[in-house]
């Protein structure tokens, strides 16, 4: 299993490894023991999937305030995405700062997200399919969402914010400026 820190270190990806031979490949997409030896050590207790149909599908920025912020482990299953995190933690070197990474069922990467930290990313494939672990549960009412696209927070999507689909809560997300973070 390779693990890599990206330059906000506790942001990780991990690529766990592929056993392929004539029929394909097998895989170990989870392990508690070593991920927890990778860093990832959560007590996730909640999968999600999201199914999105066309290119350019956005789902972010979001966060789910304490007591019930989430920590998150995302895969793609099917198509590919350019992920990204960015740090909302108040005390933070790099608050304010994000990263990014391409995930894809081919490429098998996943990435951590630890609580603290906005989520959100792009599909680059239509019926693009990302499947997560999450250790904390939904908590409507605690979701919150900030402006993908925000011009200060200045993210380098890849991808044209044209023929982009959002949903209405993230099409009419507030600005960076107005967050007030919870962290
Ligand atoms: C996240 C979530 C949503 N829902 C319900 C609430 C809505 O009625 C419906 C769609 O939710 P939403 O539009 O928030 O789905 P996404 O836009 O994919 O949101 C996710 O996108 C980004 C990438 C994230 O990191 C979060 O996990 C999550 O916010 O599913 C649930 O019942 N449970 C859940 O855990």
């Amino acid at each position: 299993m390779d693990v890599q820190s990206l330059a906000i270190p506790e942001v990780k990806l991990i690529t766990p490894r592929r056993f392929s031979d004539d029929r394909g490949f097998f895989s170990e997409t989870y392990n508690a023991r070593a991920f927890a030896q990778a860093g990832v050590d959560c007590a996730f207790v909640q999968d999600n999937h999201s199914y999105s149909a066309k290119t350019g599908t956005v789902r972010g920025l979001h966060y789910q305030a304490p007591p019930h912020a989430q920590s998150k482990l995302v895969r793609v299953l099917r198509g590919s995405i350019i992920d990204v995190a960015v740090d909302a933690r108040k005390s933070s070197p790099t608050y304010g700062q994000w990263v990014k990474a391409e995930l894809s069922a081919e490429n098998g990467v996943q990435i951590f997200v630890p609580k603290g930290f906005l989520h959100g990313f792009i599909t680059l494939e239509p019926e693009t399919e990302v499947a997560y672990k999450v250790d904390a549960f939904y908590d409507g009412p605690s979701d919150g969402s900030v402006k993908w696209n925000d011009p200060d927070l200045g993210i380098d999507w890849g991808v044209s914010d044209k023929d982009t689909s959002l949903s209405d809560k993230d099409a009419s997300a507030p600005a960076w400026a107005a967050f007030k973070s919870p962290y």
